[in-house]
């Protein structure tokens, strides 16, 4: 990709890496989640129906997938607008948008985003996880799912002549199914082609990335260029995170701000805090990953945003980086 070789691809055009700034490598700013949709506990139905107001907050922190409005961010493009501005005057420089087909990409309003608030956005090509594929996408060969995300990078998606910048997030669940498997040898072809960056959603168990590594290894990717997302909800145990950051890949805390006492995904997880996520880190930087870490909020639910008491997307840049800062080096 001659145009693209060297440039990173905004929903706006092409930009050098030199003019990104501070950047969030996992967000999402308009989507939907009913596709993760999970049935309030006996007795909170009401809570679950009524309107986001102050006195339930906390109910919605600890419960956010049980709320059908909730998972609709694709609601709230305004708030979302402001928010940008806040980022912006935090200090912020461009976002990398991981909404792929399934969960409502929406170009054009990225493209809006981009324009009136002068974020740079750098929106994510292919699929999330299975049970949003469509028949037709289950039906599809490899060789089909290549095409499709080579165009969608290089010519456009969604009917629009609005180009990704990315590949992902491509979702996987666990165990892997054998579209996901699919979609996941397609992105390391699409990749092989491109030579863009691959972002991917491992399944919610300590062995999915290392399985979507290999998937994507033995189709011929370039793990150096892949993002692993939400390893604060996936490994845990020191020593399979270093077996795993062995692999190659970039490393990524993304659910920043995120606190929540029983994780309906898999009630085996406690969440971490911030603070714990911030140890994490320090630990990988101890062992030689500084290079290789990413973090982001990964807003993907309206209840996080400013507007709703949530953390927003400043949180990290307002709140994280000093108290990173504060803990000085990891060899202090
Ligand atoms: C949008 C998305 O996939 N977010 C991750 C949610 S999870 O609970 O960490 O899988």
């Amino acid at each position: 990709m001659p145009e693209q070789s060297g440039k990173v691809q905004t929903v706006l055009g092409l930009i050098e890496p030199g003019q990104l700034g501070r950047t969030m490598t996992h967000e999402h700013l308009t989507m939907t989640f009913e596709c993760s949709h999970v049935p309030p506990a006996p007795g909170d139905e009401g809570l679950a129906a009524a309107p986001i107001e102050m006195k339930h907050l906390h109910w919605l922190q600890q419960n956010p997938y049980s709320h059908s409005e909730n998972l609709l961010l694709n609601q709230e493009i305004e708030a979302v607008k402001e928010e940008l501005l806040c980022y912006r005057k935090a200090g912020g420089g461009s976002i990398v948008e991981n909404t792929t087909t399934g969960i409502t990409r929406n170009l054009p309003v990225l493209r809006k985003l981009a324009k009136e608030t002068g974020v740079h956005i750098i929106a994510g090509a292919g699929y999330y996880v299975d049970v949003t594929h469509s028949d037709e996408t289950r039906k599809m060969t490899v060789e089909k799912l290549t095409d499709i995300i080579v165009s969608e990078v290089l010519h456009g998606a969604d009917g629009t002549d609005i180009r990704c910048g990315v590949i992902g997030e491509i979702g996987t669940s666990w165990p892997i199914t054998e579209s996901e498997k699919k979609v996941l040898r397609a992105t390391a072809h699409a990749q092989t082609q491109l030579g863009c960056p691959v972002i991917i959603h491992p399944g919610r168990n300590k062995a999915a990335p290392g399985e979507a590594i290999r998937i994507l290894q033995e189709a011929g990717g370039n793990i150096s260029k892949t993002v692993m997302s939400h390893l604060d909800r996936t490994l845990f145990d020191q020593q399979e995170l270093l077996e795993f950051a062995k692999m190659g890949s970039y490393l990524e805390y993304d659910l920043f701000g995120t606190e929540m006492l029983n994780y309906p995904f898999n009630l085996d997880v406690d969440m971490p805090s911030d603070s714990q996520r911030v140890q994490a880190l320090a630990f990988l930087i101890r062992e030689g990953y500084e290079d290789r870490i990413l973090i982001a909020h990964d807003i993907h639910t309206k209840h996080r945003l400013t507007k709703y008491g949530g953390h927003g997307f400043s949180h990290i840049l307002k709140n994280i980086v000093p108290k990173m800062l504060s803990r000085g080096k990891p060899t202090d």
